[in-house]
């Protein structure tokens, strides 16, 4: 356990800064740019500059999430820009922040995103159903892939793109199946016709544009990782495993055969790597789809097909995917789901469509699609 005083936290629901104590009790991640750590904050009086005794008047708050990142790197200071500006139930909640120097290197400074925690993300909720030999059921992946499209309908209208969408990066709360997207550490609000680098995004969740290198891409990469997650809910294992970088391309070309000459000019025409074209099947494209996704109903097979698609203009958008027939049971008042930590079942439905007026707006022609029944 560490703990220490830091003499500005801001609030970042109020902007108000004041100087707190900071209790650090876990490592709760790792990845390749910070750290994570489950922590509590205190508020302490402005004169104060030990550490208080327990017995001090406030009392601790938490569990956070604390991610650490090197301070002052333009890459970096966009994820906390990002995270100040978005308010929405599936997007990871920013509560404090403050920089802090590194306790092994203390000419360092670490920005410090004091984040609500939640207990599991999806990548270790879909290893402990493939672990037991079952599938995730049907009813969680509906809820879990409805609430994904949701906060990309969400981020996407101000044009943000989380550009790294994987199940480890997509937190739930097994209880409720509360799910909220986390990492904005390679989000960017992407501007029409202003390229953006293309070597980002986990290489088993990279939309096929990225592989051949498109520099001018759309929000649609996000909904081409919505993909790849619905559809390992599935299957238990990333749909397309990659052993290298350029091999990923021949995964997905297994699955959607090879990309089309269109495809590649739209994406990048000096694109000169291999276009894995010759016949891997003859079977139709929903005949392999069904026989991938084997657990998967008709509606989520056809969802999918909608979602996995090469060219991003003829990828389903978010809101498409919400309004898709998949989804209707949720709309139906009597839905319910049976939590895997709990021993009833819990209605969802007032979880899934709270949606704010903004939001509402968002939904365009597709609104009472979206929206359930009364
Ligand atoms: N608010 C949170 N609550 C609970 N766990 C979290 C939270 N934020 C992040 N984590 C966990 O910490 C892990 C690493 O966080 P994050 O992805 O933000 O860091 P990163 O350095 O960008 O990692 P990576 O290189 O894997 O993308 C996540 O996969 C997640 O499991």
């Amino acid at each position: 356990m560490v703990q220490f005083l830091v003499q500005a936290v801001t609030n970042n629901h109020t902007d108000v800064t004041c100087p707190m104590e900071v209790r650090e009790t876990a490592k709760i991640g790792e990845g390749a740019f910070g750290t994570v750590l489950r922590a509590y904050l205190k508020e302490v009086s402005p004169d104060i500059t030990q550490i208080t005794s327990p017995e001090s008047e406030a009392k601790w708050m938490g569990p956070f999430a604390i991610k650490k990142v090197p301070a002052q790197t333009e890459y970096k200071s966009r994820e906390l820009e990002i995270l100040r500006k978005t308010s929405h139930p599936n997007v990871v909640t920013l509560e404090f922040f403050f920089t802090y120097p590194n306790p092994e290197d203390r000419n360092k400074l670490y920005q410090h995103l004091v984040m609500e925690s939640l207990p599991c993300n999806l990548q270790s909720e879909i290893k402990r159903f493939h672990n037991s030999n079952i599938i995730l059921p049907e009813s969680h992946i509906q809820v879990y892939t409805f609430q994904i499209a949701r906060a990309m309908n969400y981020l996407h209208s101000f044009g943000i793109c989380h550009r790294d969408i994987k199940p480890s990066n997509v937190l739930i709360e097994p209880d409720t199946l509360l799910l909220q997207i986390c990492d904005f550490g390679s989000a960017k609000r992407l501007e029409p016709n202003q390229p953006s680098v293309s070597y980002i995004c986990s290489r088993y969740y990279r939309a096929p544009e990225l592989i051949v290198g498109c520099s001018l891409y759309s929000t649609q990469i996000d909904l081409w990782g919505l993909g790849c997650v619905f559809g390992e809910m599935y299957m238990g294992r990333p749909v397309f495993q990659g052993r290298e970088p350029m091999l990923q391309l021949r995964e997905i070309s297994k699955l959607l055969g090879p990309p089309d000459k269109k495809f590649i000019f739209e994406s990048n025409p000096a694109y000169n790597g291999p276009l894995y074209n010759h016949r891997l099947f003859t079977s139709s494209l929903s005949s392999r789809f069904k026989k991938v996704f084997s657990h998967a109903s008709p509606d989520a097979v056809e969802l999918l097909m909608n979602v996995l698609v090469y060219r991003p203009q003829d990828r389903f958008i978010p809101r498409e995917v919400m309004a898709h027939a998949f989804f209707d049971s949720l709309r139906d008042p009597l839905f319910r789901v049976s939590p895997r930590t709990v021993n009833t079942e819990i209605p969802v439905r007032d979880m899934l469509f709270n949606f704010s007026d903004y939001e509402l707006k968002t939904l365009g022609d597709l609104t009472s699609k979206v929206l359930p029944r009364e």
